[in-house]
Formats: C-alpha cells, sequence, structure tokens
C-alpha cells in the first residue's frame, strides 16, 4: 500500500517526519489519501474520491465541512489539547498586559533623552500605574483544554474565579480546581466577572454566543477576552458596546476590519498556537491519528466517527462506514459467510446516526476480498468501504 498526504499551511517537521518513508509520498499533487491542515478553509474544497482522512493540526474544526465530510465517509481528526497551553499563556499574559500599561511604559522610555533619564522616569512613571489581578473576577467560559488549564493558573493568581461549561467532560471536570466557582447560566458571568475570557468551540449553536444581550450584562469597567474564534463575539455589538462604554475593553486574537484602529480593542494577528511547542505536539498528534487510520482503519481522535482500536493482525481487514441501523452486522457477516469467508475479528462502534465496522480476514485470495467488497458496498446503508492490507510497522 501507498499513500499520498497532502499538506495545507506550515506544518511543523517532528509530524511530517512519520510519512518521510517508503511508504508515503507528500505534497507530489498526486490524488491524496490524507489531508494535514491547520486554518487553511476547506469549505469550498470538493474532495476527491481518493480521501480517506483529514487531519486538523489544532483543535477548531470549523475551516472543515464535516458534516460533508461524514457523508463521504471521511474521517476528520483534531488534536485535543495539543496547543492548550501555549493558548492559556497567551491568555495569561493578555491579562497581565490588560491591567499594566507595560507596552506604553516601555515605548514611552525610548523617547526619552538627555542625562536626567532617570528623574524623567519617577516624574512620569504615574502615567504608567495600574492595577492588579489579585482579588478580580474572572469567567471563563468553556472549561475544555484551554478554559481549565486557564481557571487554575488564574486561581492560582489570586483571582476569584468563575466557570460556565454545560457540557463540560468528566475528565476535564477531574481537573478542575474545587476553588472554581460553577456558574449556571451565561448571564450570571457577563454580569458578575471583571474579566471573561472565551473557549468554546464555534459552530451553528455558538454563531454569536456573545451578542448585545450578554454585552449589556457586563460590568462598564469589565474586559472581554476571545481567543477561541472571532464568530462568536457578534462585532457590531461589541464595538457599540465599547463605544457606549458598556463594555471597557475587548481584546482577541481574530482579526477583523471593524475592530481595528480602536483605542479598546486590542487585536492579535490569531498567534494562540504560534508556539513551536504547540506546532510540533499538534504536528505530531495529527500525523499519528491519519497514519494509524490509513495504516489500519483504527481511529482516534476523530470529531465525527467513533473511536475505534482492533489490534491488525490477518492478512486484510474491511472498513466499513454505514448508518446506525439494525442488523447492519448480521448483513455484513452473513454476505461474508455467502462468499465463503471466514471472519477473523470484528469490531462495531457507533456514534449518533452513523457506524463503523472493521471486519478482519483471513482469506489471502484479493479477488474473493474485492468480490466482498462490491457486495457490501451493495447493502443498503453502507456509506463506504475500504481494503486494508496487513503491512509491516515503518
Ligand atoms: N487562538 C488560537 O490559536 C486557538 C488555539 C486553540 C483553540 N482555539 C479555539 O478554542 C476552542 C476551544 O479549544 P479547546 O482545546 O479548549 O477545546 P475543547 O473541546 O477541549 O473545549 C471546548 C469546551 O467548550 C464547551 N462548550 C461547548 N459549547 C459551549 C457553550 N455553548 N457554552 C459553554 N461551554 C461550551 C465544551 O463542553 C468543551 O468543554 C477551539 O474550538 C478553537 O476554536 C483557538
Ligand atoms: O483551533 C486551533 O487549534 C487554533 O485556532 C490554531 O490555529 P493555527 O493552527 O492555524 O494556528
Amino acid at each position: 500500500m501507498s499513500f499520498e498526504i497532502q499538506t495545507y499551511n506550515n506544518i511543523a517537521e517532528e509530524g511530517l517526519k512519520r510519512f518521510r518513508n517508503a511508504t508515503y509520498t507528500i505534497d507530489t499533487g498526486a490524488e491524496p489519501d490524507g489531508i494535514m491542515l491547520r486554518s487553511q478553509n476547506l469549505h469550498e474544497t470538493t474532495f476527491p474520491a481518493s480521501v480517506k482522512g483529514i487531519a486538523r493540526a489544532g483543535a477548531g474544526v470549523n475551516n472543515i465541512p464535516v458534516e460533508s465530510c461524514t457523508s463521504q465517509g471521511i474521517v476528520v481528526f483534531n488534536t485535543p489539547g495539543a496547543n492548550a497551553n501555549a493558548v492559556k499563556e497567551l491568555v495569561l499574559a493578555s491579562l497581565l498586559l490588560s491591567v499594566r500599561p507595560i507596552l506604553k511604559g516601555a515605548t514611552w522610555v525610548q523617547t526619552l533623552t538627555g542625562t536626567d533619564i532617570d528623574k524623567q522616569v519617577e516624574k512620569e512613571k504615574k502615567q504608567f500605574s495600574g492595577f492588579e489581578l489579585e482579588g478580580k473576577k474572572l469567567g471563563v467560559v468553556g472549561l475544555g483544554a484551554i478554559g481549565a488549564m486557564i481557571a487554575n493558573d488564574a486561581y492560582r493568581l489570586g483571582m476569584d474565579v468563575v466557570g460556565y461549561d454545560p457540557f463540560v467532560s468528566v475528565d476535564t471536570a477531574w481537573n478542575i480546581s474545587r476553588r472554581v466557582r460553577r456558574a449556571l447560566t451565561l448571564d450570571e458571568v457577563f454580569r458578575e466577572c471583571d474579566f471573561i475570557t472565551i473557549h468554546v468551540p464555534l459552530n451553528d449553536k455558538t454563531r454569536h454566543l456573545i451578542s448585545t444581550k450578554e454585552l449589556q450584562l457586563m460590568k462598564n469597567n469589565a474586559t472581554l477576552l476571545n481567543f477561541a474564534r472571532g464568530e462568536l463575539v457578534d462585532n457590531q455589538a461589541l464595538v457599540e458596546g465599547i463605544n457606549n462604554q458598556t463594555i471597557k475593553e475587548y481584546i482577541t486574537d481574530f482579526a477583523s476590519e471593524e475592530l481595528l484602529h480602536h483605542p479598546q480593542i486590542t487585536v492579535l494577528p490569531h498567534l494562540g498556537a504560534s508556539t513551536s511547542e504547540a506546532e510540533i505536539n499538534c504536528a505530531k498528534s495529527a500525523s499519528r491519528n491519519l497514519k494509524l487510520f490509513l495504516e489500519t482503519g483504527n481511529i482516534q481522535h476523530s470529531v465525527n466517527f467513533p473511536a475505534v482500536e482492533l489490534a491488525f493482525h490477518s492478512p486484510y481487514r474491511l472498513a466499513i462506514f454505514h448508518k446506525n441501523v439494525p442488523n447492519m452486522l448480521g448483513a455484513i457477516s452473513s454476505t461474508a459467510a455467502d462468499l465463503g469467508m471466514n471472519i477473523d475479528n470484528l469490531i462495531n462502534r457507533s456514534r449518533d446516526e452513523i457506524a463503523y465496522t472493521l471486519l478482519d480476514l483471513s482469506e489471502t485470495d484479493i479477488t474473493k476480498i474485492n468480490a466482498l467488497q462490491t457486495a457490501v458496498s451493495a447493502l443498503n446503508d453502507v456509506i463506504r468501504i475500504r481494503i486494508i492490507k496487513h503491512q509491516e510497522e515503518n
């Protein structure tokens, strides 16, 4: 077997090197089996039938048409938590910079001339005095990989922390300090907090999660931080809120024309995950997921198909994507039996409306296996089927 990997964006070599061997080619222009990307927008891309998996080296998958991929049997992966520390550090830096005018002070010092610079500094430094984070209230909206880390570290900085996440996972909940108070509504967070930071995915339910109603609840000296996605906040309402002094400041990682050149809005060029460590972690995790899937059909860290793991020892495996309807397994195994083929091993997992079955065969005659593939493809509710030949590790 051989596979072509197509890449978009700057993917760390530490991840790509998993594909630098005889089984793989990268960006040769051939039809790709797998795609690796960061923020490239794939919504207008038509995928050739060769594409089996798309690995996002990062957290957000709003740049990928996930629903359409599911209906084509294309597995979409992401790398949960792999860049969380990088985002956490940037958010903490932004919180600190929002209370201490460090950059303004440092810029001002560079303008000084003369032999009495020390005197000028002592006389004028009052214009750069700030506040402290200790004792202020921080609201964290979304307590996933990033939000949970921020909540814990902000508490350690002496902040009073409130978290809001109606869907928090059990694993994450275990990692959140019991000192972080749980808010039951978004309104509670917006009404009470001095700083609010958002860490939820962008989807149809969260687009404009923060709009006029939430902004009007905010204290007029409060700061909103958005390092998750620009469209979570209604920018028009936000600019109005700042101009009407409903809120004090907005700090975001997502540039947009209406946010530029405003003294109370700080815009960064999507730097949250731009550290060497995060880029390497994400690339390694994404390439591991994609390689495992292409070579074995096993699925880890997918956002649209269930996690499936079955040790692969048989000569051939069928990976079958199908709808989650009754009697699929019966229909698949009878089809194999009708063709005189013995099933070595089998696993089936479902996720919402869809399901995935791995079927290991002791058969080595590829003509017979092709016949089984054709027969299973013809079953109602089968979306896609792949034959995977067992290969040695590389
Ligand atoms: N600025 C950057 O470079 C950067 C880097 C990484 C991630 N991100 C963004 O941050 C998002 C979060 O990343 P993560 O790694 O923490 O993801 P995650 O999946 O670990 O956490 C997301 C959390 O949001 C919660 N959530 C979903 N809908 C919610 C709602 N309506 N209200 C409250 N909570 C809700 C989920 O339950 C989950 O706990 C990503 O989806 C991505 O868009 C940005
Ligand atoms: O969702 C993410 O992981 C971030 O937005 C990072 O995006 P990037 O990989 O393009 O920096």
